[in-house]
């Protein structure tokens, strides 16, 4: 596969209404030279990716553009078919509301119980009453429904991961993005972490997990997950290839 390939996701035109999410002849620059040039993805709807890289080869930054936290330098990316660079605030916000993020810092509100912060997502756009609905559903899910009383700093890091995960799901998103959601936990816990995030894809959900940890793509593929490995290297997305 050469550099710059699109992974079989060919052009715009033949992919709309395919995709969740897509990235067109991206740039990006945070002001020095350019991160990327022109880089292509899309993820189809129940896709599973995985992206790699050297650190500092910008999987963060790649998955920002991919929730239009951050706006291309050039190129085109498109959120549900809706170009991003023709949508406002408001509507990248509600685009926002059918991905699921799950960041590489997990945050909560100290001061919030565990189970609020999983149902803040909804509780703030006014569906308290969703939120008490699923959250103890949620909280089962991911084995934490007796610490669901708990403040985040008595948490553990892998109880903070599967918290995170629980939060960006809440809301039944089409597409979850997870950076390094296995960072600070051991063997087990990130295994537990996967088997949650296969789940999700088996129910139909598209992910896209970033990750250093090529044990956890070996892994998925023992668990029969047909997954595309992608590593950015040098502004480049390539297929991953040999190394797994
Ligand atoms: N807000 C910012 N302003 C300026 N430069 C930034 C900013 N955020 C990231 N960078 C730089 O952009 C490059 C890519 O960063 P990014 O965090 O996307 O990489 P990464 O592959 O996710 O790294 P890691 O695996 O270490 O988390 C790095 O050189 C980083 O220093």
């Amino acid at each position: 596969m050469k550099p710059g390939d699109t992974f079989g996701i060919r052009t715009r035109q033949q992919t709309k209404g395919l995709a969740v999410i897509e990235l067109s002849e991206v740039a990006y620059s945070y002001g020095g030279g350019a991160l990327f040039s022109s880089l292509s993805l899309a993820l189809a709807p129940g896709s599973f990716h995985f992206l790699t890289g050297p650190s500092g080869s910008g999987k963060t930054t790649l998955m920002k553009l991919l929730y239009a936290d951050l706006r291309p330098t050039s190129g085109e990316a498109w959120l549900f078919d809706q170009p991003v660079s023709a949508m406002g605030r408001e509507e990248v916000t509600l685009a926002r509301r059918r991905i699921g993020v799950v960041h590489q810092d997990v945050a909560f509100l100290d001061h919030l119980s565990l189970a609020e912060n999983i149902g803040l997502p909804l509780t703030v756009s006014g569906r308290g009453a969703e939120a008490a609905q699923y959250v103890p559903d949620l909280l089962a899910w991911v084995g934490l429904s007796h610490r669901a009383e708990a403040r985040p700093p008595e948490l553990s890091g892998g109880e903070r991961q599967r918290a995170a995960l629980a939060r960006a799901v809440i809301g039944a998103p089409d597409v979850v993005l997870a950076d390094e959601p296995t960072g600070n936990v051991d063997w087990a816990m990130s295994q537990r972490l996967l088997t949650l995030l296969i789940e999700l894809n088996r129910m139909g959900t598209a992910v896209l997990v970033a990750t250093h940890d090529l044990n956890l793509i070996r892994q998925s593929k023992a668990q029969g997950v047909v997954a595309r490995t992608l590593r950015l290297k040098e502004g480049q997305l390539m297929a991953a290839g040999a190394e797994l």
